[in-house]
Parts: structure tokens; C-alpha cells; sequence
């Protein structure tokens, strides 16, 4: 898929809002992709990771024994990734605020790629990526639908990303006016209790 047709994907889906958003990593910003948009449909949702997996695959990573995702916005994304790469999926949630793997057990030297929806600072990939290791998993790479940050991000593993967007993000005390003068709202799961 190009960069305009997984775009459309989520412009057609009405994913793309505009307002003012609190990002997982705490930076504001005018822009949010609602992934949860394109993830109610299932045909969207299959085009997406069959290209996603078809990138992981040309990326020669030798044997895959797991896609492992980052819950929440991560699990759909990892499910269909792992469809197409023939290989299972399993998922790590946030427990006391870190990412474990509560519900699976993984032999250790386990070659895993890490699938997320969306990366905008490397932050919560980079938190899987150490959870992963901790417990003896080989991470051989991130992947994720829409790289926010065009490249710049340290997700912790090598990043393959289907698409870059990148679109302006600000620390909460430096925001332009006309952003500072909307109610900002948080869209994500992380700091939910
Ligand atoms: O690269 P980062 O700066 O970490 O931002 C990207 C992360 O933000 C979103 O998750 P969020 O924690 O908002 O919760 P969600 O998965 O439930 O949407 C998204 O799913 C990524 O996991
Ligand atoms: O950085 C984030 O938290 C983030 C950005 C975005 O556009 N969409 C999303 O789900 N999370
Ligand atoms: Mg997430």
C-alpha cells in the first residue's frame, strides 16, 4: 500500500480528528488518529496488516515466533498482523501502570516482533520492548501502522512503519494560542484506572 492509500484507509474511516489531545506520551496536540475507527472494519483492518506483515516479512527477520502488542490500541493491529504472518499473537496491559504479559507465558529466547497501531514518541513500543526483554524474549523489531514521528522516534528495536505522518506535537506548557484555547481531551488508555 503507499503512503496516500493507507492515509485514505483512515481518512475514509473518519479517524483523523482535529482538536486539541493529550497523547499517551503527555505532549499535546491538533491532530489524533482515532485507529479504533478503522479497526471496526474488518476489510480496512485486513488491507492494513496484510501490507504491514508483507513489510515485516520483506524485512528478513529470519523466524517469527510471536507478534506481541501493547494493549489496547495495539491488540486488533497485532491480531491481524499475526493472521497474515501465520504466527500467533499475544499481548502485553498495563498492570500497576507497567506493561505485562498477564495472560500468556513465553519460553525465554522467544523471537517476538512487537506490533503497534501508532508511534509518536517511541515511548509505550520502548516499554514493551523492555518488558519483552525482561523476560528472555529476542525483540527483532517494532512495527506500526503510522509512524507520527517520520523516523525520529527510539521505539527500542529497529522500526518498520507502513506509513509516516507527521504532524506537530507540543510540550503542555509551550502550546501555540490558538491550541491553548481549546478544552483538551485524552483519547488513549494509558493513566486510566
Ligand atoms: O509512541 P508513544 O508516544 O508512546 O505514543 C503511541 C502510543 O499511544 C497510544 O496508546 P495509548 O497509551 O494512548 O493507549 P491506547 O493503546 O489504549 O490507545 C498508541 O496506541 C501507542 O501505544
Ligand atoms: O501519541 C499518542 O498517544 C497517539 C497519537 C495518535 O494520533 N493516536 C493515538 O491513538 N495515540
Ligand atoms: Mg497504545
Amino acid at each position: 500500500m503507499t503512503r496516500e492509500e493507507v492515509l485514505s484507509a483512515f481518512r475514509e474511516a473518519g479517524a483523523i480528528l482535529e482538536g486539541h489531545f493529550i497523547l499517551s506520551s503527555g505532549l499535546r496536540s491538533p491532530v489524533f488518529i482515532q485507529k479504533a475507527r478503522v479497526f471496526m472494519y474488518p476489510d480496512k483492518t485486513e488491507r492494513l496488516c496484510r501490507a504491514l506483515a508483507d513489510r515485516i516479512r520483506a524485512a528478513g527477520l529470519g523466524d517469527i515466533d510471536y507478534v506481541i502488542s501493547p494493549a489496547l490500541g495495539g491488540l486488533i493491529p497485532g491480531y491481524e498482523t499475526a493472521r497474515h504472518l501465520g504466527v500467533p499473537a499475544m499481548w502485553v496491559e498495563r498492570e500497576e501502570g507497567e506493561f505485562r504479559l498477564r495472560r500468556f507465558e513465553m519460553e525465554k529466547g522467544a523471537r517476538v516482533v512487537i506490533v503497534e497501531d501508532i508511534v509518536t514518541t517511541g515511548l509505550s513500543s520502548r516499554e514493551t520492548v523492555e518488558a519483552l526483554r525482561a523476560l528472555g524474549a529476542t525483540v527483532l523489531a517494532v512495527a506500526c501502522l503510522i509512524d507520527r514521528s517520520a523516523g525520529e522516534a527510539d521505539p527500542g528495536a529497529p522500526l518498520i512503519s507502513l506509513c509516516d505522518f507527521k504532524v506537530p506535537a507540543y510540550a503542555a506548557d509551550d502550546l501555540p494560542p490558538e491550541l491553548a484555547a481549546i478544552p483538551a481531551v485524552k483519547p488513549g488508555s494509558r493513566g486510566l484506572s
